[in-house]
């Protein structure tokens, strides 16, 4: 369609006026499940959204939000934020990461790009070196990826390899770090034997280690910055399978929180420090929690943590994580490339727009919305609002996180008559449950209802409409289950805790006084999923979305 004014000019709607305020509230990590004691959703005391649900079958209903309905590559893909957001952004459903990824690997065409010839020209007198979350939870990267890049980077040149591994315990189970380190030592043992000089150079645990986001702690950055590219951390270990089995034990951390380690040779010198003349790959192909070490790896001024040293290296993501500031310069697979969003076309269309969550969430609001794209589309018809994360903690301590003070941020929006739409993410049912603490999440579930109560009350004020949903199951879900649905037990008859998300759908509810009457969701949607969100809320604006969109889920019958 291209830029032109016609290019973005929307079609007015039939029947839904246009000027109403709306509010879109994501409750992130908030699924649907069945009622029992580990479904900490069902547990809390949740009035609002108790409430909402008995608008079934006309303003309640589910979506889906995992899998296919959100371009990853298969249905036993849970879904995430990144993923969520950009099909309730973007409203149609984009071919993901994680999918492109396999196919440039499973073609053979990830080795003829730009970004492996780059990283190639070091493989003569270098080292490469790949770094990214060892996991195969296919969030931010997966196993079998990083497997088949080794095989792959040697069999086009690379003689000596360090992997720097960050352990996950957050989108798999705690403790499956050691059989995920043994396997990747395995494939190492079977390069060395073909003469590779391949081996793990240092690790910790993404939490604690490089994989924050969007800017909430710099110092996890330089953690890892230390042990990666200075060979320097506070635990050196011969072998990794030894150093995440001691770190386990003797710190009591778990996977998600290991302490940066570094692997060092008979002398005690690391084995793999990043040095001029190496090439890197952070492998993860999720851009929000590589962006931050891939400005420290790319950035000649930088002033976010001493470096120390900044070796001249040949850098390249698995993916570019950030098209605006085009970073990294150098990648192996092309992101996906999602264009019009409904954000986009709203501003265009007159539509004033708040959004707003804390630090751990702000991008996903925002970044992911917008289809990956950071800053405005248009600063005089938006604002967003970034309130500040706690650092330096794990969320169950303060599991109502900043959602009252994020509704208190969104009911100022909406009574201040400036917006037509306001935006939020409420991060609590998915930060917390992340943690794995039950009781914690059942606060955290509560607290997000209360703040939803609030942006309510709001709408109720200004006669406007809400729209109610979720990016992906977390809190409603914290146990690891059989194929029966039954909960898994330990050998000590404990059981096993989901720290993940999950592969539920998630609810979307609509209403508020501003409401047609006659508006109600569709009977001839039932797979309905995320990316029918965007076309649902362009019609409560009082526009048709585009034709290409995914069809709207509501309709309006004539009262
Ligand atoms: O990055 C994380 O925190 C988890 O891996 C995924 O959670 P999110 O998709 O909700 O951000
Ligand atoms: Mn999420
Ligand atoms: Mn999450």
């Amino acid at each position: 369609m291209g830029s032109s004014e016609m290019g973005w000019k929307l079609k007015d709607h039939p029947k839904l006026p246009k000027g109403k305020v709306v509010a879109v509230v994501v409750l992130d990590g908030w699924g649907e499940a069945s009622p029992n004691q580990y479904n900490c959703i069902h547990v809390a005391d949740t009035p609002t959204m108790d409430s909402l649900k008995k608008g079934v079958p006309k303003r309640w209903r589910l979506v889906r939000a995992h899998g296919t309905a959100v371009g990853l590559p298969s249905d036993d893909d849970m879904g995430n934020s990144e993923v969520g957001h950009n099909a309730l952004g973007a409203g149609r459903i984009y071919a993901q990461g994680a999918k492109l990824v396999d196919s440039a690997l499973s073609s053979g065409k990830i080795y003829e790009g730009e970004g492996f010839k780059y990283i190639k020209e070091c493989f003569e007198d270098g080292t490469l070196h790949l770094i990214g979350l060892l996991s195969d939870g296919g969030v931010h990267s997966r196993l079998d990826q990083l497997q088949s890049l080794l095989k792959g980077a040697s069999e086009h040149g690379a003689k000596r390899i360090r992997v720097h591994i960050l352990t996950d315990g957050r989108d798999v189970l705690d403790g499956t770090s050691v059989g995920f380190v043994e396997t990747l030592e395995d494939d190492l043992a079977k390069l060395r034997e073909k003469g590779v000089d391949a081996k793990i150079a240092s690790g910790g645990g993404r939490m604690n280690v490089t994989m924050d986001r969007y800017e909430n702690d710099w110092g996890v950055v330089k953690r890892g910055w230390d042990a990666q590219v200075l060979g320097e951390a506070p635990y050196k270990f011969r072998n990794a399978i030894e150093a995440v089995k001691k770190l386990r034990e003797e710190t009591k951390a778990n996977d998600q929180y290991l302490p940066p380690f570094v692997i060092v040779d008979e002398n005690g010198m690391a084995v793999g420090p990043i040095l001029d003349g190496d090439a890197v790959v952070t492998f993860n192909f999720r851009a929000d929690r590589m962006v931050m070490l891939a400005k420290a790896l790319e950035y000649e001024d930088f002033d976010k943590f001493d470096r120390v040293r900044f070796p001249k290296i040949h850098y390249a993501g698995m993916l570019q994580y950030d098209g605006e500031l085009k970073l990294p310069r150098y990648y192996l697979v092309s992101p996906p490339e999602i264009e019009r969003t409904s954000g986009e076309y709203l501003v265009y269309n007159g539509v004033r727009t708040f959004a707003c969550s804390e630090t751990v969430k702000f991008g996903h609001v925002t970044f992911f919305w917008n289809g990956n794209r950071s800053g405005y589309f248009n600063q005089e018809m938006e604002e967003y609002v970034e309130i500040p994360s706690d650092s330096g903690i794990t969320f169950n301590v303060q599991p109502k996180m900043k959602a009252l003070e994020i509704a208190e941020k969104a009911r100022d929006a909406i009574l201040s008559g400036k917006f037509h739409q306001v935006r939020v993410n409420l991060p609590n049912g998915d930060m917390v449950g992340h943690t794995g603490d039950i009781e914690a999440t059942v606060v955290a579930c509560k607290t997000a209802d209360d703040a939803v109560k609030m942006i309510l009350d709001a709408i109720e004020q200004v006669s406007g409409i809400y729209v109610i949903t979720a990016d992906h199951g977390n809190a409603e879900d914290m146990v690891k289950r059989d194929k029966k649905g039954e909960p898994i037990l330990d050998k000590n008859g404990n059981v096993q805790i989901l720290t993940s998300h999950t592969l539920q759908p998630v609810p979307l509810a609509i209403g508020g006084p501003g409401l047609l009457p006659g508006v109600k969701f569709r009977k001839d949607v039932p797979d309905g999923g995320l990316a029918n969100v965007a076309a649902t809320v362009m019609n409560l604006h009082g526009f048709e979305a585009p034709n290409d969109y995914e069809p709207t889920l509501i309709e309006v019958a004539d009262n």
